[in-house]
């Protein structure tokens, strides 16, 4: 199989914690596969997704991202590294309200010169992401802050796709919709990464989603910690 994120015996506490939160054997996501990741409140989900983003280092284990050990990596090196080849819609979307739309979705080349060389040009390639995701190009201009909720998360997932990473992280991100829009905004998030060639870890709690992806993955079926809690 030709993984993008391969997960080797994983154990992660958060400081000051005994009990490791994260304690995976073995987990992985292929090149362009969707997973839905589910799990109980608490069972370690933005966790798992933390760590795969580098923000967290795990206390043992090994994380593989396209075939690279983040462990190896310095401070700054995984931040390069996260840049290059991750897209990340989180569930408050996390834009930066004084940039415009635009701008918002262009970050990421500015971050990181793979992203940037992919995207070619970047304002270019912000204007069709916004497009595909049926934003209106009149606001594409607009502060970030002065969108609705909808609005913000097809930004915030054309800032996750720009520059095709070869893995977006999605953390809830359609909590916040009613159902049309969400099923709307999943078909759009699933065109663009099939376009991009992404594979996809989405967590949600809305298991009515599951079937729509390649692989439901329940947190605690591959945590110990989990299942012990
Ligand atoms: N920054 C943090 N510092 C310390 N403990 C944390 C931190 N973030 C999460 N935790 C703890 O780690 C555990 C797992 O939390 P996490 O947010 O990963 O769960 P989750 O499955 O995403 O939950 P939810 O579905 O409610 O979002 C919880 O017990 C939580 O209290």
């Amino acid at each position: 199989m030709n993984a993008v994120l391969a997960i080797d015996s994983l154990r992660f506490a958060w400081p000051g914690e005994d009990r490791p939160v994260l304690d995976i054997d073995a987990f992985s996501v292929a090149a362009g596969e969707k997973v839905f990741l589910h799990g109980p409140s608490g069972s370690g989900k933005s966790t798992l997704l933390a760590a795969v983003g580098a923000l967290v280092v795990p206390q043992s284990g090994r994380i593989e991202l396209c075939g690279s050990d983040l462990s190896t990596l310095s401070r700054g090196g995984r931040d390069r590294f996260r840049a290059d080849h991750l897209g990340v819609i989180f569930q408050q979307f996390n834009l930066l309200p004084w940039l415009d739309v635009t701008a918002n979705v262009t970050l990421p080349c500015r971050f990181s010169r793979v992203r940037a060389r992919r995207a070619g040009n970047a304002e270019a390639a912000a204007r069709q992401l916004l497009s595909a995701m049926d934003l209106e190009e009149s606001l594409w201009q607009r502060r970030a802050d002065t969108l609705s909720v909808g609005q913000q998360q097809r930004v915030a997932a054309a800032r996750a796709l720009i520059g095709q990473p070869e893995l977006v992280l999605a953390d809830e991100p359609t909590s916040a919709l009613d159902a049309d829009r969400r099923d709307r905004f999943l078909d759009l998030l699933f065109e663009r990464v099939e376009v991009a060639g992404s594979a996809l870890l989405f967590v949600s709690h809305d298991l009515a989603l599951g079937a729509r992806f390649d692989r439901v993955v329940e947190l605690p079926e591959i945590n110990r910690a989990g299942v012990a809690a």
